[in-house]
């Protein structure tokens, strides 16, 4: 097992005197991509950019790469080791993408590496564009090439899809999955559910500046949601007579572990011995929306 590429303890932030990272703790495997999710305002951004060096924690420890990040000893070999793409990318906006890309890859010593990367981000013809001229997507997709360029063996990206359509998404999700492959780890921020879904070993959930959920994608949406087709009486006994727990929302939906067959049996009797025949049941798995609208709504604030 590789070791941690983020290790995140009792993580505090706060500004002025509004704590908005409240003893954040999680671990970011090496060589597995975590997405760190939540609502606007979080926290996640300030997390993540303390993480990569860009901004001090009140209190808390961050190891990065096994190396304590606040030890200033650690900086060097951290700059070297670690890309970032902060939120909105961050770039200067005169120069043209290629010189951009052209001018990391020299930091890195890695001169020349732009044009793979350009071809590998869909960038080739747009290299000699000044970087004000770039449609949102592109210049997204320049910003991560920047992060990316020095092979670095953890990636912070802060939103890399916003902005990017859904082809251009699907082929950095590709990108990013090579990354992994060659046994570098990401931590990424996302609003996109399908992104976490399809790109994430593992989530992190933050809301409201605390750590409400973290797993696999299999361990956070674990579960069955049945929906019947129309409002039922008394259907907090239905859902008792199944061990399931009622959703709230418009339809009658209840929460079971397992759509067994014998749960699915007791549901029918009890719809039948209702005089609910007719009824349509709707049986799917919980979605990580589902469950990410469920650990962050409103009401609970
Ligand atoms: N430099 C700052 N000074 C004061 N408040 C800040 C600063 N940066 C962020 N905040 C506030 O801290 C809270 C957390 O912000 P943060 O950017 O970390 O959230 P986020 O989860 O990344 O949100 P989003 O999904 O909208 O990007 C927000 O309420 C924000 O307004």
């Amino acid at each position: 097992m590789p070791s941690p590429a983020l290790e995140v303890l009792d993580l505090v932030k706060s500004y002025s005197t509004r704590r908005v990272v409240d003893e954040v703790s999680f671990t970011a495997e090496g060589g597995e991509i975590t997405a760190v999710l939540g609502p606007n305002g979080a926290g996640k951004t300030t997390t993540i950019e303390c993480c990569a060096g860009l901004r001090s924690p009140d209190s808390g420890a961050i190891r990065v790469l096994g190396k304590d990040r606040l030890d200033p000893a650690s900086a060097p070999e951290l700059r070297r080791r670690v890309g970032v793409m902060v939120q909105g990318g961050g770039l200067p906006q005169a120069p043209s993408a290629g010189a951009v890309l052209a001018h990391v890859a020299k930091l890195h010593r890695r001169a020349g590496a732009e044009r793979a990367l350009a071809a590998s981000l869909g960038l080739t013809d747009r290299l000699s564009t000044a970087v004000r001229r770039l449609s949102g997507g592109e210049r997204q997709r320049v910003a991560i090439g920047c992060a990316m360029i020095g092979e670095p063996d953890l990636l912070f990206l802060d939103e890399p899809s916003a902005g990017v359509d859904p082809h251009s998404r699907r082929e950095l999700w590709q990108l990013l999955q090579r990354v992994r492959e060659r046994g570098a780890s990401i931590v990424l921020t996302t609003h996109l559910m399908d992104e976490a879904e399809q790109l994430a070993d593992r989530i992190v959930v933050i809301n409201r500046g605390t750590v409400v959920a973290n797993g696999t994608v299999a361990d956070l949406t674990g579960g069955t949601l049945i929906t019947l087709g129309g409002q039922v009486a008394d259907a907090d006994s239905l859902a008792r007579a199944v061990d399931g727990q009622l959703i709230d929302g418009a339809d009658t939906t209840i929460e079971v572990p397992r759509s067994s067959a014998e749960v699915m049996h007791r549901l029918t009797s009890e719809l039948l011995a209702r005089g609910l025949s007719d009824l349509e049941v709707n049986v799917r798995p919980r979605s990580l929306e589902n469950v990410f609208l469920a650990l962050t709504r409103e009401d609970e604030k």
